[in-house]
C-alpha cells in the first residue's frame, strides 16, 4: 500500500472533448506517491485519453492537470522537460524502434538526455536490461527477433533507463500468454518495489489489477464512476462494475488478494 499520502498527479474539474465529442466531464482524481493506481473501464471510456491527458499530450477543454506539482499546459517548457525526465511510459504495443537494436533502442532517452560517455551509457543499459530480467546477449538483438514478452521488458527498461519516480503503463499485458503476463506482472512488482515507483496503468485485465493495484478507478458515462481498493470499487453497484468483476467479487477481499500477491512472490521469476 502507498506508504506515503503526497499526491504525484492531480486531475482537477477535467472536461475533455475530441473532435467535438465530450470526452470526460468534471473528472477529479489524485494519484498518491508510491501507490499504483489502475484505470478501468469500457471500450472507448476514455482510458487512454486520461492517459495522455497526464503526459500532457492532450490538453483538457476545462479543469487542469498537475504532475509533480507543475500543470501541464501551462508551465515553462524547461519545467515541463523536467517533469517528463521524471516519468516513463510504456506503450500498449511495446513502441520499439525496429531498425534500432535492444541496446540502442534502450540507450535512445539516455543519448537524448546529454552527452554521456559511452562507457557509461553500456554500464546503464546494461544493469537496467539486467534488471528486467534479460541477458547480456540479449543487448545486440533486433525487436523483430524477440518475443511479445521480451518486447515489453525491452520497453520497460527503456521507459525506467532515466530511474524515473512515476511510471504509466498502457495495457501491460496485453497480447502476452497467460504465463508471459504473470512473469511480467512480478516484475513490475518487484520494480515498483526496488525504484519506489508511483505507476498509473489501463488495463482490462483482472489478473493484472488483482496483482499490482492498490487502488482503481474507473470510467463510465464519461465521469469515474468509483475510485477506491478493489474490494470497494468491486462492491459498487454501476452495472460496468458488476460485469468486469463477474464471479471475481469474493477474489477482491483485502485477505485473497494478499495471498494471491503472496503466491506471486514465491513463484520463480523466470526471463
Ligand atoms: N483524436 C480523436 N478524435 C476524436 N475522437 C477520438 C480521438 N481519440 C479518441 N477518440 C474517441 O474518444 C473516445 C475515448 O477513446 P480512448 O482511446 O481514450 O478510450 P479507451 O477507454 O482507452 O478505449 P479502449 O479500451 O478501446 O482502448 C473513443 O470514443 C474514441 O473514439
Amino acid at each position: 500500500m502507498a506508504a506515503d499520502q503526497t499526491s504525484v498527479i492531480e486531475v482537477r474539474g477535467v472536461t475533455t472533448r475530441l473532435g467535438g465529442v465530450v470526452i470526460h466531464r468534471d473528472l477529479d482524481l489524485t494519484v498518491r506517491a508510491g501507490e499504483v493506481l489502475a484505470l478501468i473501464g469500457g471500450s472507448g471510456s476514455g482510458k487512454t485519453t486520461l492517459l495522455r491527458l497526464m503526459l500532457g499530450l492532450e490538453v483538457p477543454a476545462a479543469g487542469e492537470v498537475r504532475v509533480f506539482g507543475q500543470r501541464l499546459g501551462a508551465c515553462a517548457a524547461a519545467d515541463l522537460a523536467q517533469v517528463r525526465h521524471r516519468w516513463g511510459v510504456l506503450f500498449q504495443q511495446g513502441a520499439l524502434f525496429s531498425s534500432l537494436s535492444v541496446f540502442d533502442n534502450v540507450a535512445l532517452p539516455l543519448r537524448e538526455l546529454k552527452a554521456l560517455p559511452k562507457g557509461l551509457i553500456t554500464e546503464l543499459v546494461m544493469r537496467k536490461l539486467a534488471q528486467v530480467g534479460l541477458a547480456g546477449a540479449d543487448a545486440l538483438k533486433m525487436p523483430a527477433e524477440l518475443s511479445g514478452g521480451m518486447v515489453k521488458r525491452v520497453s520497460l527498461a527503456r521507459a525506467l533507463i532515466l530511474d524515473p519516480q512515476l511510471l504509466f503503463l498502457d495495457e501491460p499485458t496485453a497480447g502476452l500468454d497467460p504465463a508471459s503476463a504473470k512473469q511480467f506482472v512480478q516484475l513490475v512488482q518487484r520494480l515498483r518495489n526496488e525504484m519506489k515507483l508511483t505507476v498509473v496503468m489501463v488495463t482490462h485485465d483482472v489478473d493484472t489489477l488483482f496483482a499490482l493495484a492498490d487502488r482503481v478507478a474507473v470510467l463510465a458515462e464519461q465521469r469515474l464512476v468509483a475510485v477506491g481498493t478493489l474490494a470497494e470499487v468491486a462492491a459498487q453497484p454501476h452495472p460496468f462494475i458488476r460485469n468486469f468483476f463477474l464471479g471475481h467479487v469474493a477474489e477482491c477481499a483485502e485477505d485473497s488478494i494478499r495471498s494471491y500477491r503472496e503466491s506471486l512472490t514465491r513463484a520463480p521469476l523466470a526471463a
